[in-house]
């Protein structure tokens, strides 16, 4: 299987005011359509990871390549195109612009890569949107949405540019159980239907165990890697 992401002894330390390692010689491999749950206890380390594998954390030793770039050393101008082009981000809270409609909203990264028409991107727009189930809120203010359904309108903007792979931390932390079914079976379908990538950091155990492979962290190593298939014994 291919793989969209991949790091070689990703190490970070934080001045805390002793310095201590927080990141302890990352391996990690996600390979095309994996849906990701990096789990472990409070402070092991899962946001500072997820924010050097989404590339905007640059403070670190170690490798990260994503869609076969080495992404280690690039300067923030050829990141922040990256990011744009190839990473979709859900976080627990959203940050919609609540006086922009929803399909505003989804708008914004496909204009910023500057790839496409006006129309072609209002009409991609509304395509995710109603991938999402959500095109007959298309014209309202983000405001006047409930909590789940910005969550909704906020997966269509972390998708708008076809990303190879979704990164979200806490995608489900705000919502409530029906909210974050709703979540989860999104995630799904994207990565089942539409072959996508997601690694998502999550304290939701339910969720975690619903993903395809739950990744473990504790003390700011990977404890237990999860989906490694192992060969089939020779008999
Ligand atoms: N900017 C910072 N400066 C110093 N220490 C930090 C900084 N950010 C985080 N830390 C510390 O690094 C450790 C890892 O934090 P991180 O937020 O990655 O953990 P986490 O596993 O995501 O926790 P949680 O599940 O509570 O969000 C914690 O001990 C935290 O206190």
């Amino acid at each position: 299987m291919d793989h969209v992401l991949r790091t070689h002894k990703i190490t970070k330390y934080f001045y805390d005011p002793e310095k201590f390692q927080v990141l302890k010689e990352i391996d990690l491999v996600v390979n095309k359509g994996e849906f990701l749950s990096l789990v472990g206890k409070s402070g092991c380390g899962k946001s500072t990871l997820l924010y050097v594998l989404s590339t905007m954390d640059t403070d670190y030793e170690g490798e990260l390549e994503i869609s076969g770039q080495r992404l280690t050393g690039k300067n923030q101008n050829a990141l922040a195109r990256f990011r744009n082009e190839h990473i979709g981000f859900v976080f627990q809270f959203h940050y919609l612009l609540p006086e922009f409609t929803a399909l505003q909203n989804v708008m914004i990264p496909a204009q910023k890569l500057g790839r496409y028409t006006r129309s072609e991107i209002e009409e991609r727009a509304y395509e995710k949107l109603k991938m999402l189930g959500m095109h007959e809120h298309a014209l309202k203010p983000s405001a006047k949405l409930s909590g789940g359904q910005q969550q909704r309108v906020a997966i269509a903007r972390g998708i708008i540019n076809d990303p190879d792979i979704i990164m979200g931390d806490e995608p489900t932390g705000n919502l409530d159980s029906y909210n974050t079914g709703l979540v989860f079976e999104i995630f799904q379908e994207l990565t089942h239907t539409y072959h996508q990538t997601i690694i998502a950091v999550t304290h939701d155990e339910a969720f975690a165990h619903k993903s395809d492979r739950i990744v473990e962290m504790s003390d700011g190593r990977i404890v237990h890697p999860g989906g490694v298939l192992l060969p089939k014994m020779q008999t």
